[in-house]
């Protein structure tokens, strides 16, 4: 039985960084440690959090504008350094774990000033601002591909492969295998644009499965998410076909959708990636254009270079080029399996657990953190004593 250690982890914004810490946090609190949180007002907002997990918002600024917004931006920064510090004196963690995000520089900074041991994780295949400037003095990079861009030169060593933490349901459709294709050879099909939608799902999809023949259309069944704005228009489309589709602009029972798909078109968002590989299903992508650094497009690289995937840039997303590729992997032998398999073979399902065993592995010995933090001279020496008995003890 390992002892009860202190974690802290900090993150903020959006989602993206929220559910891995969420994960992590459920993770290390079943393994019973004690887990803090710093974030912002922004994250503390996004559900899921273990209950058990203390929360804090510290002030944090966000690096944009002018010289203005630097300064601003600048004493917000130092501010929740400040505060960061006395958390980490109460609260006494032996690790500081950062998820990406301006919220979560003045904890890795105070982990820096008070000497913790400190680990970042990126989500996306491209390092953010944040994990790219703190890369360099940290103990541990956790990412979730093999093709990782703007990692630090110099700083291999310390890059582990962990994945993105996905939801236990989704694991458990890794161990089911691949939805057998029913004997009427019906095809289903999931469109999903990420936690927002995406209009040019709505846009493309819908006009993709008009051009395919009679013969498939009846085979197909749809699951979509549309934008609200989207959503008339999307269902009046396929009503027209007459191909059955049930859209929604939330999915909320994801996984039992995934878990029924024999094929997606997605955004491609980190968690949406992860899902899809951990789970085994074939995916056609079209990463937002528009996301930081174009990280969505480098999240896929992976996958379809292990062909369990195609991505098309935004402008090559037409409803022809969609039609044809769902067309020969529905109606190509054995190409949707096969699809399936390779994609399956870039899941990381046990990223959760990975992620954990790092972050616990730079945990000192509990007598360890004594002496680092200053202990008194008497107090040294009671912990030297008291760690060389427990050596002796092995
Ligand atoms: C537009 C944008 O900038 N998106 C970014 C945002 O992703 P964003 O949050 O948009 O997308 P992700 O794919 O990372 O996550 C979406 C999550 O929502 C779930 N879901 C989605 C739709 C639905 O109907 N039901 C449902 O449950 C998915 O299963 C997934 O777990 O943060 C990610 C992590 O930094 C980045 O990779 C993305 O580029």
């Amino acid at each position: 039985m390992t002892a009860t250690r202190h974690f802290l982890l900090a993150a903020g914004g959006t989602g993206g960084h929220m559910l891995p810490a969420y994960a992590l946090a459920g993770e290390l609190i079943s393994r019973g440690h004690r887990v803090a949180l710093v974030s912002d007002d922004r994250g503390l907002k996004i559900p899921g959090a273990p209950a058990e997990m203390e929360t804090h918002v510290l002030p944090a600024g966000r690096v944009s504008g002018g010289p203005i917004g630097w300064i601003k931006a600048a004493l917000a920064i130092f501010k929740g350094r400040r505060m960061a510090i006395d958390l980490i004196g109460a609260f006494d963690p032996a690790v500081v774990v950062g998820f990406g995000g301006y919220p979560s520089l003045p904890s890795l900074l105070a982990a820096g000033a008070t000497k913790r041991p400190r680990v970042l994780h990126e989500q996306n295949a491209v390092l953010g601002r944040v994990n790219r400037m703190m890369a360099p003095r940290v103990d541990a990079v956790a990412v979730a591909y093999h093709n990782i861009q703007r990692y630090p030169a110099g700083h291999e060593l310390k890059k582990h492969i962990t994945g993105n933490p996905v939801r236990d349901e989704i694991v458990a459709i890794r161990e089911e295998g691949y939805p057998p294709l029913p004997e009427d050879g019906i095809v289903r099909l999931l469109v999903v644009g990420g936690s927002l939608g995406a209009t040019v799902l709505s846009e493309v999809v819908p006009a993709a499965i008009a051009m395919l023949p009679p013969a498939l259309l009846s085979r197909l069944q749809i699951v979509q998410q549309c934008r609200e704005a989207d959503l008339e228009t999307v269902r009046a489309k396929y009503a027209d076909l007459g191909v059955a589709a049930e859209c929604a602009p939330y999915i909320a029972d994801f996984p039992e959708r995934l878990r029924w798909a024999h094929l997606v078109i997605a955004r491609a968002g980190a968690s949406t990636v992860a899902e899809l590989a951990c789970a085994g299903r074939p995916a056609i992508f079209v990463p937002y254009p528009s996301a930081m650094d174009d990280h969505q497009t480098y999240n896929v690289v992976d996958l379809v270079e292990a062909g369990g995937a195609i991505s098309f840039a935004q402008p090559d997303f037409t409803p022809a080029e969609v039609a044809k590729h769902i067309q020969r992997m529905a109606l190509e032998p054995g190409a949707l399996e096969n699809a399936a398999a390779r994609a399956a073979s870039c899941g990381l399902p046990d990223a959760t657990r990975d992620l954990a065993d790092l972050v616990e592995s730079l945990a000192a010995p509990p007598m360890m953190d004594v002496i680092r933090v200053g202990a008194s001279s008497s107090q040294r020496a009671a912990a030297s004593g008291m760690a060389s008995a427990r050596t002796g003890e092995q």
